[in-house]
């Protein structure tokens, strides 16, 4: 079975459930926009490129239905423009989401002021860019994986490697094959890992429910810590434990390299930085925004105290798992304040090198990141795929 978290054909998108995730496989139909933006907000779908490409297929499944010759192209326009900011909403941190946005909106603007072009014209150009997103990014993260093994594996020439990871970077949080996780799957496939380490990265457990069960799925080497013992592990430098790197995805990098990520990322990097570990972030051209000057600009979103406090799960009947037998419980005291934030900022002083689908890009003389090669992916619109005519609404 490969590993779907996107599900898309003609006018009809379904998404990986993964608050079920690692023991119940469901998905779940998304009608439209505001089925996509709730399926976002729940983090029923989730991972930078992934919520970006839900968002824009769930208005391509409603204009489908709605938007068609009948609309002047100007009002179809203005009517996906107005989804998008909705869209956009959703999740803040992230900026794949509010790039595809911009981008979207520019080729809907375009589409209607060409002289012939009606309501659907303008539909047809819209869902041809949508659905060419699904494709480019499984693309963008093959290329992601092969540059960060052929980097990481100069580390350690002609030797096995241990990397440590965190949150999910992998065909749960993308199109397919992964970014971080892309890199730990091409290591993998080159010969040159010997064992994957994965965080359980609380409290939404990304780690242990998804990243552990990727791993798992597709046979690779693996082993699962808490947050706390990252450092830990990297005191240990026997041969079968020893982490010459880690590795971690992305939900916006700012201009100079500061780069927003999962919560725990920071201690990470801190930690890397003590043992003399790499540390590298995964992600493609369009997770960095140049708009976005330092760490001081990116936005922190922050999450409901219950996904703190509760833990959801399948209950054990002796040994036997119970799969459908779901149960909350407690785990923390009633009454106690908790602060969530979702992400946090990794300095670019403690970040080796970004790893996109161009290359691994490393500071230069001065100590900096320039990562003005990325203006490109961010002027690029996403062409109509080779697929057109697929979505004559
Ligand atoms: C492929 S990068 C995915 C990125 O998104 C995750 O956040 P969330 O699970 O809250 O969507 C995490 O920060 C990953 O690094």
């Amino acid at each position: 079975m490969v590993l779907e978290a996107i599900r898309y054909k003609p006018y009809s998108l379904q998404i990986l459930n993964q608050l079920k995730l690692p023991h119940q496989i469901e998905y779940d139909d998304i009608t439209g926009s505001e089925d996509g933006w709730n399926a976002i907000r729940d983090m029923r779908t989730r991972g930078a490129p992934a919520i970006a490409i839900v968002a824009a297929l769930s208005l391509a499944v409603e204009l489908h239905v709605g938007k068609s010759s009948d609309n002047a192209p100007e009002d179809v326009s203005a009517y996906i423009v107005e989804k998008l900011d909705y869209l956009v909403t959703s999740r803040p941190t992230a900026v794949n989401l509010a790039d595809a946005a911009r981008k979207l909106k520019k080729i809907v603007e375009s589409a209607a002021k060409v002289d012939g072009n009606d309501g659907t014209a303008v539909v047809k150009a819209y869902c041809d860019a949508a659905a060419q997103m699904l494709i480019s990014d499984v693309s963008d993260n093959k290329a992601i994986g092969k540059y960060g093994a052929e980097w990481i594996e100069k580390l350690a020439p002609g030797e096995q490697v241990g990397v440590l990871t965190h949150c999910n970077t992998g065909s749960l949080a993308t199109a397919g094959y992964g970014t971080a996780l892309g890199v730990i799957r091409s290591l993998h496939a080159n010969g040159s890992l010997k064992r994957a380490f994965c965080t359980e990265t609380r409290p939404y457990n990304q780690g242990s429910r998804l990243t552990a069960f990727e791993l798992v799925h597709d046979k690779i080497p693996a082993t699962l810590i808490t947050d706390s013992m990252a450092s830990a592990l990297l005191q240990l430098k026997g041969p079968s434990d020893r982490i010459v790197a880690i590795v971690v995805g992305a939900d916006r990098v700012a201009a100079n390299g500061d780069t927003a990520n999962k919560i725990g990322t920071y201690q990470l990097a801190i930690t890397a930085k003590h043992h003399g570990v790499k540390f590298l972030v995964a992600a493609p051209r369009t997770t960095i925004d140049l708009q976005t000057k330092t760490d001081a600009d990116i936005i922190i979103e922050e999450r409901p105290s219950t996904e703190m406090k509760r833990m959801k799960g399948p209950r054990f009947d002796g040994e036997v798992l119970e799969v459908n037998q779901v149960e909350v419980v407690s785990i923390a005291a009633e009454g106690i304040d908790v602060w969530n934030p979702a992400f946090d900022v990794t300095p670019a002083e403690l970040i080796d090198g970004i790893i996109t689908e161009l290359g691994v890009v490393e500071k230069g003389e001065k100590g900096a990141f320039d990562l003005t090669f990325a203006m490109e992916a961010h002027n690029e619109s996403v062409k109509p795929s080779s697929i057109g005519g697929l979505y004559a609404a």
